[in-house]
């Protein structure tokens, strides 16, 4: 019956700590790169779409990039391809590893660079991100009524973090909105992240992604430079288990510019995408 309703595309739905993703595995190439900003406009858009905060395709290494398993081309909900995504690099991880395109321990090109990639048994995936660049610390941001402490890095894409009191107080759909465009980082804008130092190995996170233009549940480049600057800053250790807004747990640590990033990687389901319904054609 569903064959009669008209071209399909098979998709799996997956969420690393709430941060949700749809996963398209596109190593027949069926889905042109040409095409991909669009489908991730389609696909993402809640209620008319399958719904995510983002889409990855995941393909075969071409002969150019030796030295990893597979690639992926990844993007944001609004379009944007993003250099690298850390949650996103968790479930790709797990979901190559179920499917058999690469062992446990792998690892996964990204615009960023090779991104290494360990499946546990707990159903958690451990990635070592790209290594961290471009540190500021102390920057002053004029927002709003006030001006703001914040600090700056590159964990694979462009984080600022602002140590704060209570994330639970922080009006987040506006300051988070104010850093993500601010002028100080401009032209490719920022991921804005808000950060509470429980003690040195506990912290509380929010972030307002570039991207999605909101908050998510949870970002993990995002938490891992929310760490990487706590760390710098002696706020905290070296290792830190973050508690971000849907309530699970990641853990970052840190060595030098090497940063490591650990949660759960969830196959939540499999489906057929009707694309006529969301105005796709292959
Ligand atoms: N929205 C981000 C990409 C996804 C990052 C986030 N979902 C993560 O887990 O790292 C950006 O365009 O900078």
């Amino acid at each position: 019956m569903l064959d009669t309703l008209g071209q399909q595309m098979p998709f799996v739905k997956m969420q690393g700590s709430g941060n949700d993703f749809v996963v398209i595995d596109n190593r027949d190439r069926r889905v042109p790169v040409e095409a991909m900003a669009d489908w991730a406009k389609a696909v993402c858009r809640r209620a008319f779409g399958i719904g995510a905060d983002g889409i990855f395709f995941l393909e075969n290494p071409p002969a150019d990039r030796p030295g990893v398993d597979f690639i992926w081309h990844f993007y944001n909900a609004d379009g944007s391809r993003a250099e690298m995504c850390g949650n996103g690099s968790r479930c790709a991880a797990r979901l190559a590893y179920l499917l058999g395109i690469a062992p446990a321990r792998h690892v996964i090109g990204t615009d960023a660079g090779p991104v290494r990639a360990e499946v546990l048994d707990s159903g958690r995936v451990k990635v070592q991100l790209t290594p961290a660049k471009d540190a500021r610390l102390d920057i002053a941001l004029p927002a709003a009524d006030k001006t703001l402490r914040a600090h700056f890095v590159n964990t694979g894409v462009p984080h600022t973090v602002i140590f704060v009191d209570d994330v639970a107080k922080v009006d987040l759909p506006d300051l988070g909105r104010t850093v993500r465009y601010h002028e100080t980082f401009r032209p490719k804008g920022t991921n804005a992240n808000f950060a509470q130092v429980v003690d040195k190995q506990t912290m509380l996170l929010r972030t307002y992604e570039r991207g999605v233009e909101a908050e998510t549940y949870a970002c993990g480049t995002g938490a891992s430079a929310a760490v990487y600057l706590s760390h710098k800053l002696g706020l905290t250790g070296p290792e830190v288990n973050v508690t971000t807004s849907g309530g699970e747990q990641l853990t970052i640590s840190v060595d030098g510019d090497n940063v490591f990033l650990a949660g759960a990687a969830t196959v939540t389901f499999t489906g057929d995408l009707l694309l006529e319904s969301v105005g796709l054609k292959l």
